[in-house]
């Protein structure tokens, strides 16, 4: 990918998840500066070379990107202290969730090219999946640009309308959780039963990650036909899908996302 200095106001869960994505594939740490005020942050950064720095301003002055990944309650806040700083010649990548594009460039001096993504936590360990936006007048090289930056650690895609945000995040930024909630629930059953810590995680995690591949290796095979090859009739797996679906698992991951995605679109109001 293009080699550009890259700084990230927000050294978080995210920020670490994508600098430390973005290092393996052999992007030059010197390139990268992270900016937080919290001190403890530093040497997690500057013991893999990258940079770090408490001053917002002088670093995105210096940068050709600016990542925003602080959270969205802070956006106005942060943005605005950053309004001496001439935003024409740059590229603003921003991952926070519901933070509209109109509402990032209301608070930036010319910043007119601005691409939102919802990345997840996953880009770690280079198996990201980040949804993307951008408006029309914002160029190709840009586009590709934050594109490549996230196919670094993981997959991408874009959408065409900004309101679809709210949706991908339900998708893409939260659903890592819903996955651990489900491994966790696993995992206690697990150890209700008698197993220990270690075999249940073992158990759990395996038994994700042959299903996880399994989708992935076989793009053309349903779902729910992978589930049926699991399944024989009258068996141990139909007994335990039996009282998902008695318990309607369908709804509730549907209320679930539904839930996700209104509060996306509270937060927009809100912050
Ligand atoms: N954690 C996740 O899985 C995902 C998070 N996001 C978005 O990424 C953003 C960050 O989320 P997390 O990393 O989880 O939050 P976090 O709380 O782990 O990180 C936010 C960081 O911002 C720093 N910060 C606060 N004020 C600052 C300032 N004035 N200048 C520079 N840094 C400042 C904090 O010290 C903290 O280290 C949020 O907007 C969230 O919506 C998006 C997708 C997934
Ligand atoms: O929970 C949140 O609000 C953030 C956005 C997506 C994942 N984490």
């Amino acid at each position: 990918m293009q080699q550009k200095s890259i700084c990230f106001i927000g050294g978080g869960n995210m920020a670490q998840a994508i600098v430390f994505g973005l290092l393996k594939t052999g992007y030059p740490a010197n390139l990268i500066t992270v900016c937080d005020p919290n001190e403890d942050k530093r040497s997690l950064f500057t013991e893999k070379k990258v940079l770090f720095s408490t001053d917002n301003q002088t670093t995105v002055e210096k940068s050709d990107v600016m990542v925003l990944a602080v959270k969205p309650q802070v956006a106005s806040d942060v943005c605005s202290a950053l309004s001496a700083v001439d935003f024409s010649e740059k590229l603003v990548i921003s991952i926070m969730a519901a933070i509209s594009v109109e509402k990032i460039t209301a608070l930036l001096f010319h910043a007119d090219n601005i691409v939102r993504v919802m990345p997840n936590t996953p880009a770690l360990v280079s198996t990201g999946m980040s949804g993307l936006f951008a408006r029309a007048n914002v160029s190709m090289e840009y586009k590709q640009f934050a594109e490549s930056l996230l196919q670094a650690v993981g997959q991408t895609c874009w959408v065409e309308n900004e309101s679809d945000m709210h949706t991908v995040t339900a998708a893409s930024g939260s659903s890592p959780a819903y996955f651990f909630l489900f491994m966790e629930a696993m995992q206690q059953s697990l150890l209700n039963m008698g197993l220990t810590v270690q075999q249940a995680r073992l158990l759990v995690q395996q038994s994700a990650l042959g299903a996880a591949k399994m989708v992935v290796e076989n793009p053309t095979v349903e779902l729910a036909t992978l589930r049926q090859n699991v399944t024989s009739k009258g068996g141990t797996t139909a007994a335990a899908l039996n009282v998902f679906n008695e318990k309607q698992l369908a709804q509730i991951v549907e209320q679930a996302m539904l839930a996700c995605v209104e509060r996306s679109k509270e937060m927009e109001k809100l912050f």
